[in-house]
This record gives structure tokens, sequence and C-alpha cells, in this order.
């Protein structure tokens, strides 16, 4: 299992900061959505630069115009990038075609998608990697619950999880087996985030 920690809503030294601190725990480096709109591609190649060795993951959220947008973010340094779920086929097989000539991998977002069956079309797309996300203005009305694995059940997928996940919640979440767990405030929050980083690290299966 792999921690992904997501920067958002944070300045650019900040973002900086985070990483560096938490990189002992931290597997894949997200430059979360609002960053990416506020530095937009310097940011990537940033810190593409300052951490050579880990994932990048950009957070483009892309729904539209997606050979363009998954080329920006992979030219730029990402490994991985994002492309909504509910974004058109045609988008989807854009994205996932040109992450394949630029060797790079997509992550599909699965905010707001609720039927398997989509999830399934995905599948049939060729998609191999989502993520099961409540988004920061649902979490008003709960966080990531381990209910929205039935989305993923039986498939092959590479499954993240997303969505105010904390020292909480997590132990009940690891035992669904997920292979991406995202977190963001409950460590970009904190006074100490490299303490938290290791104490999350410490629940995710080997
Ligand atoms: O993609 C996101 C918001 O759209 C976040 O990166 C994701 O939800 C993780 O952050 P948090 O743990 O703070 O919810």
């Amino acid at each position: 299992m792999r921690l992904q920690l997501a920067l958002d809503r944070l300045s650019k030294a900040r973002c900086i900061r985070l990483a560096e601190d938490t990189k002992q725990d931290v597997d894949i480096i997200e430059i979360g959505t609002g960053v990416i709109k506020e530095y937009g591609m310097s940011i990537i190649r940033e810190m593409r630069e300052l951490f050579p060795d880990k994932t990048i993951l950009a957070d483009m959220k892309t729904c539209d115009a997606a050979k363009h947008e998954v080329k920006q973010a992979l030219e730029a340094g990402a490994d991985i990038t994002t492309v909504m779920g509910f974004s058109a086929d045609a988008s989807i097989k854009d994205a996932l075609q040109e992450a394949e000539k630029l060797g790079g991998q997509i992550m599909i977002d699965l905010l707001e998608i609720q039927s398997k069956q989509r999830v399934e079309e995905l599948a049939s797309l060729g998609v191999k990697l989502v993520s099961l996300h409540v988004g920061k203005d649902q979490q008003s009305k709960g966080s990531f619950h381990k209910d929205l694995f039935k989305l993923t059940e039986g498939t092959n997928l590479t499954v993240a999880v997303a969505g105010g996940i904390n020292a909480e919640s997590l132990p009940s979440i690891v035992e669904k087996d997920p292979d991406i767990i995202i977190v963001g405030s409950t460590i970009t929050g904190q006074e100490n985030p490299q303490k938290m980083a290791g104490k999350l690290k410490s629940y995710l299966k080997k």
C-alpha cells in the first residue's frame, strides 16, 4: 500500500516544505488542483527537479481537451495525472492514449460517480487506476466511507481512496485493501506533519 500526500490550498513554499518534511513516509506527492491553478505547470516542473525519485501526481481533474492537458502535465514531469470519471468516453480514450505515448499513467477520479456500470465502462475503455473520492465540499456530510468500495468490488482496477481520511478512519479503510491512500489536510494541517505521515504510514500494509 502506498501513501499519497495531497498538497491542496497551499503556497508553493509550503508545498515544497511539506513534501520535504514527509518524504520518508510519502510514496506519491500529489500537486493539488488549486495549487496547479495558482502556479501552472511550473510547480510540477519544480517539484520534479526537487524530488526526482518520487512519484508525482498532478491532480489536473481533466474533464475535456484531455489529450492537451495530459500532455501538459506529463511533459512537465508528472508520472500520473487525473481525469474525471464522468468525462466523455472520447476524453478517457484520448487521455489513456496520450499517457501511454508519453510513458505516464492516468488516475480516473470517481468523484460523484455512483454507478458501478460507469466504473465497468471505464475499465472496458482500458482504465487501470481509479480513485474513490469524497470531495472537499461533500465532506461536511461525511468523509470517505468504506461503502464506496462497492463501486470497484470484483474489478481488477488499482484503487486509491481519498476524502478526509484521518488516523481514526484509516484502520477500517485499510481492511478493504486499497492500493493507494490519499491524505491531504490530516497531514498538511498538523503542526508536525512528519509525525502524522509516519503514524498513518504505520497503519498501511507492506
Ligand atoms: O482531491 C482532493 C480534493 O478534491 C484532495 O486531494 C483529496 O480529497 C485529499 O485531501 P483531504 O484528505 O484533505 O480530503
